[in-house]
């Protein structure tokens, strides 16, 4: 199996505060890989460290097969390429359409033919189960499941093979939220996708995940299946999943 991400004796510090401290993990090819553990344990950092919008202290990260301590700026940027990040927030331009944010990655990062960006802006709208009139509308003038959809539509743009997703389902009601988790699954098979997770959504967790990472006390507490995870002596994990949906 390839590794597309490998973490080694990651630590991260902000002043006095110790985050992690020595974190191992790896993803591989294909999996739906989780990134869990109590509030403030530093999931989001660890995220952003991965996608370089944070830095870290000691160790390396390597994505894609690059370690992203010693890129230059042309490196940094083909790697970018290669990724789509949907943030917690939907992070959308409000004084942007649908389909003026979807596009933005394409206008950055490419020089294709305005004609040509607004095609794959529509079937990237399709792809996520958009309706193409809603490309139209503001961020302020749909509901935050659709924002979630066109944020990933966004994220994948460029057609990324790695896609990182910041607690997707935070903030939608049950309904959005499975049909959001049904749409990860679709999507991963058929682009092929490999995706990272962060995540406190327990149904979401049992029915998206194929690799759960557990971050307690600054370190990995578990890596593994979720069937593996039973046997583990942790107590975040015996009151996290002690409801067994
Ligand atoms: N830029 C920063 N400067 C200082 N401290 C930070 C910064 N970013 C994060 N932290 C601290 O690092 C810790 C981890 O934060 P992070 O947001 O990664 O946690 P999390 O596990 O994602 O939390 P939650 O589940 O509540 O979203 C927190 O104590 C936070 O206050």
């Amino acid at each position: 199996m390839m590794k597309l991400i490998e973490v080694k004796d990651l630590t991260t510090v902000f002043g006095e505060k110790i985050v992690h401290y020595g974190i191992n993990l790896s993803v591989n090819e294909g999996e739906i890989y989780g990134i869990v553990g109590p509030s403030g344990c530093g999931k989001t950092t660890l995220l952003r460290e991965i996608v370089m919008l944070q830095e870290f202290h000691n160790g390396s990260i390597e994505v894609l097969g690059k370690k992203i301590e010693n890129l230059s700026s042309k490196e940094i940027l083909a790697l970018k390429r290669q990724w789509g990040v949907l943030f917690q927030f939907g992070a959308l331009f409000s004084s942007l359409t649908v389909a003026e944010n979807i596009a933005l990655p394409l206008v950055e990062y490419t020089s294709l033919s305005k004609k040509m960006i607004d095609d794959i802006v529509r079937f990237k709208i399709r792809l996520v189960g958009l309706k193409p009139e809603d490309g139209e509308l503001y961020p302020s003038q749909i509901s935050g499941g659709m924002r979630k959809k066109a944020g990933l539509a966004r994220a994948l743009a460029l057609d990324p093979k790695l896609l990182f997703l910041d607690e997707p389902t935070s903030g939608l009601d049950p309904v959005s939220a499975r049909e959001f988790d049904n749409l990860i699954l679709d999507l991963r098979k058929m682009l092929n996708l490999t995706i990272v997770m962060v995540s406190h959504d327990l149904r979401s967790i049992y029915d998206t995940l194929d690799k759960i990472a557990i971050i307690d006390n600054k370190k990995i507490a578990f890596e593994g299946s979720l069937d593996e995870m039973d046997s583990v002596e942790n107590q975040f994990v015996k009151t996290f999943f002690k409801e067994k949906l």
